[in-house]
């Protein structure tokens, strides 16, 4: 079942409960926490996942772009995020991590940015509850998707099924009506989506079209 989760990077930052509401029937809402030194941009952090936690009935699904996860992570899942996601490339322990986060009670996710390989990950996987393909470099909302990485996307999900991982795979970026096919066809099944459900005129409408269209190209590349 693909997975639908809008980026609250691209709603209106001052009306953050409505914007949760306006997209009920998604299944997590997707926060990005940017830092201003792992990316160029800085957004939120606890206190405002701690509002928007007790303001919305859907999860969150938290989006680390932050230098030291390890020392912050554990903050969010307090916050209330259901899943956590921090950057590989950031991480100075993500094992340790990672069981800290699941010990802690949500989804433990790490994330590649484009030029991170997954293969010498491989042995991690099985730590994980989602791993994130990054399908633009990470930092800004709106901008294009980047094609060179579904092959990323096709060989993180034949380790997936090497290994027999229950492990969701997500990707982010640029994902829209135009992309999401490719995505799913490639094997995602987890999918962010910002300005392609918060720039649409009705983005709950925006949300089950999206939805509808990636379990079409699943079950067309699955041959069912
Ligand atoms: O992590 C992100 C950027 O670093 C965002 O989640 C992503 O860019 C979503 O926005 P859009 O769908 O508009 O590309
Ligand atoms: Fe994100």
């Amino acid at each position: 079942m693909a997975q639908i989760n809008p980026s609250i990077l691209s709603a209106d930052f001052a009306r953050l409960a409505d914007e949760a509401k306006a997209v009920d029937g998604a299944d997590w809402l997707h926060v990005d926490v940017m830092d201003n030194h792992f990316v160029p941009n800085l957004t939120l952090g606890v206190p405002v996942v701690d509002a928007l936690a007790k303001a919305t009935d859907t999860p969150l699904d938290c989006h680390l772009m932050i230098e030291e996860p390890d020392r912050w992570a554990p903050q969010y899942v307090e916050a209330g995020a259901g899943s956590v996601t921090f950057h590989a490339e950031a991480a100075a322990a993500p094992v340790r991590l990672a069981r800290e986060i699941r010990a802690k009670g949500a989804r433990a996710s790490m994330a590649l940015k484009p030029a991170t390989p997954v293969e010498p990950y491989e042995d991690l996987l099985p730590e994980l509850d989602m791993l994130l393909v990054m399908t633009v470099e990470p930092g800004f909302g709106g901008q294009a998707f980047l094609d060179i990485m579904l092959p990323k996307i096709r060989r993180t999900r034949q380790l997936i099924e090497k290994h027999g991982l229950q492990l969701w795979l997500q990707v982010d970026g640029g994902v829209s009506a135009s992309t999401i096919e490719r995505c799913a066809e490639a094997g995602a099944d987890v999918f962010v989506a910002g300005s392609a459900v918060y720039g649409a005129e009705n983005p709950a409408a925006a949300v089950e079209a999206l939805r509808a269209q990636a379990e079409e190209a699943a079950h067309r590349a699955n041959g069912s």
